[in-house]
């Protein structure tokens, strides 16, 4: 097996894929623009925030493997991918706790106002009477847009400091001392601070635009360490302006893809906004606990053919029919009730066969788009190799 990693990767994570006989590619500086060429013969693309263009998939030509070594997998081709069977897998809540740091960091900057202090400091200004007005966090009323791994990570921070707090998301809130929130306009205009941490989507792009930004209090802290489309970029400045928003973001619109270089955006003009470098992820826990991870994903699937934490797989299979069946496990049994299936036109959209201890009986569970005829459970039935079978219509 061959592995690329086009993105920095911890030394001792990619000794242990060699150690495993794999063939390690480590090339960290790659961009999206060099990836069709050197993802064209590798089984397997590691890659951070490389972007994955539908060219360099179609291009490739072993490829069956990429491991987004992080959380959002808005930067591979996911539909490309489909196309040709590859799998996507991320590692899921392995970089939480390093982008709740920030996330909280960022919040008692934008409170204390840390970076003028500083800025000002260098330029040999002193101004103690204006740095001293600060709320602080104690007390205040958090709302956590996104309560998955980043956003509980949060949580558990926040409550440390003190603070009162609320949180939304499409799954159920659980969690001692946070309060669900269905509306927004009942959170936003009694919430201080509002730290976002929803994956993007169709339906999250843009979520925060003028309507979302009139209902916020003025004067109250906006984060956003998630994905920079889920806000409406001039609809936050303009909140900036004439809210008096403080702002602290680790992700912002035309953010550069290159690790180094230079940047531009309408956000440097504004004084309370404070903009990191997309660094959320960027600690050592961190990095070692996603490439750990991004290790198993690839052993795993080596070792069992299961790609643990795989995104693209279809999330509800267009089946309506199961078909279980008991058989001998013997050469030719399943095979000759799939000729009957296959006989029938019908698709088997899933399909798992799992032996009894001892060797002798296998169950064979199938999910099917269209039902079997009479005709044809009479001929499964008729083989003396198959002991039972069950065919139902699912809900
Ligand atoms: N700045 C960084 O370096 C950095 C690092 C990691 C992740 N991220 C970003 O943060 C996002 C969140 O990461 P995570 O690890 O917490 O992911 P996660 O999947 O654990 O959590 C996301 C949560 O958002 C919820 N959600 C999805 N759509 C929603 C909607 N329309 N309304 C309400 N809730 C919705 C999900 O149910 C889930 O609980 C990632 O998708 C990624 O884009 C950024
Ligand atoms: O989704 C993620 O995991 C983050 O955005 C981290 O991105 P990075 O791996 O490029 O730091």
């Amino acid at each position: 097996m061959k592995v690329l990693i086009a993105d920095k990767f911890p030394e001792q994570y990619i000794k242990k894929l060699e150690e495993a006989g794999i063939e390690v590619i480590y090339n960290p500086n790659l961009g999206e623009k060099d990836l069709p060429e050197a993802a064209r013969e590798v089984d397997c693309l590691v890659v951070r925030s490389t972007v994955v263009s539908a060219e360099t998939i179609e291009k490739s030509l072993n490829l069956n493997l990429i491991v987004r070594a992080g959380a959002g997998v808005n930067n591979i081709n996911i539909p490309a991918a489909n196309k040709k069977g590859i799998y996507v897998a991320n590692c899921p809540g392995k970089n939480a706790i390093a982008v709740a740091e920030l996330a909280i960091g960022l919040m008692i900057a934008c409170d204390r106002r840390i970076p003028n202090n500083v800025i000002d400091f260098r330029e040999g200004k002193w101004n103690k009477a204006e740095y001293s007005k600060a709320k602080g966090l104690h007390g205040r009323t958090l709302a956590i847009v996104g309560y998955g791994h980043i956003g509980k990570e949060v949580a558990k921070r926040a409550q440390a400091l003190g603070m009162n707090i609320y949180a939304k998301d499409i799954s159920r809130i659980e969690g001692y001392g946070v309060k669900d929130f269905s509306e927004f306009d009942k959170v936003l205009p009694i919430a201080d601070v509002v730290s976002v941490h929803l994956p993007s989507t169709p339906e999250t792009k843009g979520l925060f635009n003028e309507k979302m930004f009139n209902m916020m209090k003025d004067g109250a802290i906006f984060i956003n360490t998630s994905r920079a489309d889920v806000v409406d970029e001039d609809a936050l400045i303009k909140a900036v302006k004439e809210k008096n928003l403080r702002v602290g973001l680790d992700v912002f619109k035309d953010e550069p893809e290159d690790k180094k270089g230079s940047v531009s955006s309408k956000l440097q003009k504004l004084e309370n906004v404070y903009v990191t470098h997309h660094i959320g992820a960027s600690t050592e826990q961190a990095q070692n606990a996603v490439a750990e991870e991004t290790v198993n994903i690839i052993l795993g699937y080596i070792k069992s053919g299961v790609i643990a934490h795989w995104v693209n797989k279809a999330k509800a299979p267009d089946t309506h029919y199961q078909l279980v069946v008991k058989h001998y496990d013997k050469p030719g049994v399943l095979a000759s009730v799939l000729d009957i299936i296959k006989d029938g036109d019908i698709n088997i959209e899933e399909i798992e066969n799992i032996i009894f201890d001892g060797g002798l009986v296998a169950c064979c569970t199938m999910k099917l788009k269209a039902p079997l005829s009479n005709e044809m459970l009479e001929k499964i039935r008729e083989n003396p190799n198959v002991i039972t079978y069950s065919h139902v219509m699912l809900d």
